[in-house]
This record gives structure tokens, C-alpha cells and sequence, in this order.
């Protein structure tokens, strides 16, 4: 069990670095993660996110810094840490910080997102990162209890477009709503002038995946550009 995060100071106009490997792909190996995320770290990352139970275990090892987890099951609809028993599972596993789905679909369980985060409340010393698609999302998210509010799913849940670069206008949007939790800005965010333009546009911290540990992805950028 993690010790509980008692406020946000460490995390306040940080970067965070999301390290997640697919299924099939070479790097899914949470040892490699691990490592990834403790490279990371001597870069200069406040914070590291990863999914799944092993991956949460190695890096919880790795870093001395906040361990953001998720478990994603499946992927399609509600798929980031879908249920109470996901979420309670990230927490045993050292997760710092839950993220999970923070949208206003129904959840398989059938517990709203509200009864989610009581139960991870009630049962784990860890706080809660609501992964949210949209200003609704984020408002619902914040009523019902949770820690951090993120833009993660802003693009793939069918209320954003999925735009280029980070949704800015989202986070813009969430900023000025003022919700009283952290805004936290993931999704997309490929270049440190879009890290920053997302923390200029109201974010209280900024998490990067792809642009920092997602090879194949970063090469085919690269070859992208040679092939045009
Ligand atoms: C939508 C979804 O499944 N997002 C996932 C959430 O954990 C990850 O696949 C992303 O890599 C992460 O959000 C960071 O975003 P980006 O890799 O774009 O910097």
C-alpha cells in the first residue's frame, strides 16, 4: 500500500511521462517499462503513468517519484480501469493516483462514477485521476469526487474531435470552469511547444506518452516525413 499524496505541490506545472507498450508489441515487457519510466525520471519527470498490474508493480519499484496506474481492459468504450475491482487492483498494486474513466457512459459494473470513486476512496490510500472526454465529463467528474480531472480522452470518446495536437480548446475550456481540482493534460501532446501551449492554456500539469516512449510511433514520424 502507498503512502497518500497529501497535496498536488510536486506535480504543479510538471511534466508527467506516460510509459504504455501495447499487446504484440516488442516493448511490452513491464521490466522495460520500468525502465522507460525511470529514464524518464532522470529527464526531469514529476510524475510517471503506466498500465497494468505488473507495470504498476516494476515502476512503483523504479522511481521514487508519484506512480500514476490504469489497467486497460479491452478497447472500445469504457476501457480505462472500467471497474471498482480494476481500480481497487492499481491501488494494491502501488498506484499513487488511480486514473481511470471519468465519462458519463455506463460503467460494466454498473456502479456510477461517483460509487467508483467512494469505493477506491473507502478502500486504498490512493487518489483518483478522472480520465475525462470533454467539459461535461470534466464537471460530472469534479461533482462526483475526484482528485484530478484529465483530458485523456478527449478525441476517443466521441465528444471531441480528435484534433491534431492536444485538445487546447478543451483544456481552455475545463481551466475556466474552474473546478477546484487539477487539470491535467493528456492526449496528444507531441512537441514541448504543445506541452507548453497546453499548460498556457489552463493546465495544471502536463502528461506526454507517444512523444516519449512510444518508438515505432516516433519512427514512423520520422519515415513519414522522408517517404513525402
Ligand atoms: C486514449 C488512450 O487510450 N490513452 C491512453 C491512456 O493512458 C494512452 O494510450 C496514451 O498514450 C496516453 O493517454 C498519453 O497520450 P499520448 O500518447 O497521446 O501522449
Amino acid at each position: 500500500m502507498t503512502l497518500k499524496m497529501t497535496n498536488f505541490d510536486a506535480l504543479k506545472g510538471q511534466l508527467v511521462v506516460s510509459a504504455q507498450a501495447y499487446p504484440g508489441e516488442p516493448m511490452r515487457d513491464p521490466r522495460t517499462m520500468a525502465q522507460i519510466a525511470a529514464a524518464a525520471v532522470t529527464g526531469g519527470a514529476a510524475a510517471i503513468r503506466v498500465q497494468g498490474i505488473a507495470d504498476i508493480q516494476f515502476a512503483r519499484a523504479a522511481v521514487e517519484v508519484p506512480v500514476i496506474g490504469l489497467w486497460k481492459d479491452g478497447h472500445d468504450g469504457v476501457f480505462i480501469t472500467p471497474t471498482l475491482r480494476h481500480a481497487l487492483s492499481c491501488a494494491s498494486a502501488g498506484a499513487d493516483i488511480v486514473a481511470i474513466d471519468g465519462t458519463r457512459r455506463p460503467r460494466p459494473d454498473g456502479l456510477t462514477l461517483a460509487e467508483t470513486i467512494e469505493g477506491i476512496h473507502a478502500n486504498s490510500n490512493s487518489l483518483v485521476m478522472a480520465d475525462c472526454g470533454s467539459l461535461d465529463d470534466a464537471v460530472a467528474a469534479a461533482e462526483a469526487g475526484a482528485d484530478l480531472i484529465g483530458t485523456t480522452l478527449a478525441g476517443y470518446s466521441g465528444e471531441r474531435p480528435k484534433t491534431d495536437g492536444p485538445d487546447l480548446e478543451l483544456i481552455a475550456e475545463i481551466a475556466a470552469a474552474n473546478l477546484g481540482k487539477p487539470l491535467i493534460a493528456e492526449g496528444r501532446i507531441h512537441s514541448p511547444a504543445q506541452a507548453r501551449a497546453a499548460m498556457d492554456a489552463g493546465a495544471f500539469a502536463v502528461v506526454v506518452g507517444t512523444a516519449i516512449t512510444h518508438p515505432s510511433t516516433i519512427t514512423g514520424w520520422f519515415k513519414a516525413a522522408l517517404d513525402a
